[in-house]
């Protein structure tokens, strides 16, 4: 059995975590922590958890020293003293915040505005982006897990950067999300009465998933790749939807980029081409750990769309993290991740 512990268990993508991991057969949750519910039993906080999953919450250091698997779910800019320790324990760290995803300190300072406290740590970080970076996560210790956007977007356009489909154009890219995307502490936009029955941009041109998804996207198609990114906030409880337009190289086809496609993701489980004429649509991946996308071309102006679906709670966060952790483990990879999406 894998010993887990989880830092940062009271927010939202923390309750993911051991939702889903109390269903895996090779884990076992030794500790998880808060600093606001210290002492306080889980179902105080989330009630569908009596009865169930009646565990105390504890601190950080307990969740270490018990555990051999640390996933970390905090506020960005917190993890790396936690890393740090695990570390020097040898013991395997999954950060599902932002510290371990960028490769050079000056972008994560400049978007995230913190700097490294332990810069040859980052050395050792691996993008968790499990169908991509799949070899690398087997070997590593330390896994920077994707952000929700940049994960529906990255595994939205892999097939066409790596095969060079795409016209060297910038590529604009329009996502909306869930509120649970925005943690559970309350804020002026997640209010109910100002989200529901709304919809809006925000962060146009400057949301700090735009290095991340430009670092990956230019890795897939070996030369740099430029976006225009502008996230929504969507009315629903969970899920991303990216919509993303890139011109396409003059002499490609579009039956050329869908069985490109198909054959890229053919053996991935959790990547689901749609058959041609469908529309990936979040209410299919919800509560599962899929990313549907779907194609489309435009013939006026030679463009392909394409739309990419995920629950960002799933395998935007708690669900890629789960399967970034079965890689390390030498474990089946959908293992504590089978759920069935929403039918309707
Ligand atoms: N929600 C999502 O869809 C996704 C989230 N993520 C990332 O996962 C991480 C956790 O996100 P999420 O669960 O949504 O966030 P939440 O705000 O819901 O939870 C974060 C938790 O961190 C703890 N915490 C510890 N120190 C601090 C601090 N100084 N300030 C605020 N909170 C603190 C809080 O618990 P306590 O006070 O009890 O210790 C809190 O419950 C973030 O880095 C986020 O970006 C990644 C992908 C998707
Ligand atoms: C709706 C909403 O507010 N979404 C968050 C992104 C989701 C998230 O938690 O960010 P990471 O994936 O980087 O961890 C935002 O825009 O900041």
């Amino acid at each position: 059995m894998v010993k887990v512990g989880i830092i940062g268990a009271s927010g939202y993508a923390g309750a993911e975590l051991y939702r889903l991991l109390l269903n895996h057969p090779h884990v076992e949750i030794v500790a998880i922590s808060s600093q606001s519910y210290e002492g306080k039993m889980i179902s105080h906080l989330y009630p569908s958890f009596y009865g169930v999953f009646d565990m105390i919450f504890t601190n950080d250091q307990e969740v270490i020293e018990k555990a051999d698997m640390i996933f970390a779910s905090l506020p960005h800019g917190l993890s790396e003293k936690y890393a740090k320790q695990c570390d020097e324990q040898g013991k395997k760290f999954i950060d599902l915040g932002a510290d371990f995803r960028l490769d050079q300190e000056k972008d994560y300072q400049q978007w995230y505005q913190h700097d490294y406290q332990y810069p040859q740590l980052h050395e050792k970080q691996v993008y968790g982006l499990s169908e991509v970076n799949r070899e690398q996560i087997k070997q590593a210790s330390i896994i920077g897990n994707p952000g929700c956007y940049p994960t529906s977007i990255t595994l939205g356009l892999y097939p066409l950067l790596k095969n060079h489909m795409h016209k060297d154009e910038k590529i604009i890219i329009d996502s909306k999300s869930g509120t649970t995307g925005a943690g559970k502490s309350l804020t002026e936009d997640t209010h109910f009465p100002k989200c529901n029955e709304s919809f809006h941009p925000y962060k146009i041109a400057s949301h700090r998933h735009t290095p991340e998804i430009e670092q990956e996207l230019s890795k897939m198609a070996h030369q740099a790749v430029h976006v225009m990114f502008t996230p929504h906030l969507l009315p629903v409880n969970r899920g991303i939807i990216s919509t993303i337009y890139v011109p396409l190289k003059d002499n490609v086809d579009f039956d050329d980029v869908y069985d490109i496609y198909q054959k890229t993701y053919q053996d991935e489980y959790f990547v689901r081409v749609l058959p041609k004429g469908q529309v990936a649509d979040l209410k299919f991946v919800q509560y599962s750990n899929f990313c549907d996308i779907s194609l489309h071309y435009d013939e006026r102006y030679h463009q392909l769309i394409v739309v990419s679906t995920i629950d960002n709670m799933v395998k935007g966060a708690a669900g890629q993290a789960i399967q970034n952790m079965n890689l390390m483990y030498d474990l089946d990879e959908k293992e504590g991740l089978m759920m069935i999406p929403a039918s309707f």
